[in-house]
């Protein structure tokens, strides 16, 4: 077993930086009103393992614990394969009941530095109906570049739920899945573009459906949604891109493509 204290001192450095991330990121979940009680976590990939020369990690909230008592030095350290490393903490606590799914991720998207999991309101009704979320909205162009797909329903517990996520995922824009009949997992950069994802994902469930309950609703045309995602996500902000550095930050390939 990998321990935390044989690793060279630059990397126990990212993975306190890391464990410091996750612990802040868990509290935006109740703060956002996209968990009740536990059921919600929040992983980031520890950058540095490969300049190392050591095995990819990632850190993980432990299940089932109060998001009043997430402070790092709980957060849970795992390999890729979703194996908690010795990290410091009880031997005891053990990662979150989705580490396998996260793992999966971190595995098969080598962009993906952040994965969320929640089972927020109305992202979760979509999900329960197994329909995806109709781009209808400029938020959704900007944020999903279309629709937020819906993925196959899988049972936890081995690798079924992370190969529903990065089927899905790979075949879309989206930073968000609609795991069916159990709820959205979020994937970004990093593990605050994640949370970001997860709010926006709930935002836009709720407004459509209300949307829905008024009246039909019309999906945007795609050139403009491709036109409102290259904007958003190359633009907006204080970090606007030149030209060149513009791409698709899910996929890394040119935005709009
Ligand atoms: O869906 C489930 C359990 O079925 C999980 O997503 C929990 O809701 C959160 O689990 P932990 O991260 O606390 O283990």
């Amino acid at each position: 077993m990998l321990t935390l204290t044989d690793l060279p001192e630059a990397l126990r450095q990212h993975v306190a930086a890391t464990r410091e991330r996750v612990a802040a990121l868990h509290a935006e979940l109740p703060r956002n009103e996209l968990v009740v009680w536990t059921a919600g976590n929040v992983s980031e990939r520890v950058p540095g393992t490969e300049e190392a020369g050591l095995p990819g990690l990632f850190v993980i909230k432990p299940s089932g614990v109060s998001y009043d008592d997430l402070a790092a030095e709980v957060m849970v350290v795992c390999t890729l394969d979703g194996e908690k490393i010795d990290d410091g903490t009880p031997a005891r606590l053990q990662p979150s009941s989705d580490t396998a799914a996260h793992a999966y991720v971190y595995r098969h998207m080598e962009h993906v530095g952040g994965v969320v999991h929640t089972h927020s309101t109305y992202a979760t009704a979509w999900a329960a109906r197994h329909e995806a979320i109709p781009c209808v909205l400029t938020m959704m162009a900007d944020e999903f570049g279309g629709d937020i797909p819906v993925g196959p329903f899988a049972l936890i517990g081995d690798d079924s739920i992370g190969r529903g996520i990065v089927d899905t995922l790979r075949e879309s824009r989206s930073p968000a899945v609609l795991m069916a009949q159990h709820g959205p997992f979020t994937i970004g950069k990093d593990a605050r573009a994640a949370v970001k994802a997860a709010v926006m994902c709930e935002e836009v469930a709720r407004t459509v459906h209300v949307a829905r309950q008024l009246g039909e609703v019309q999906r945007i045309e795609q050139a403009h949604i491709d036109s409102l995602y290259a904007r958003y996500q190359n633009v907006y902000g204080q970090g606007g891109k030149q030209p060149e550095q513009q791409q698709d930050p899910h996929h890394g390939e040119e935005a709009g493509s």
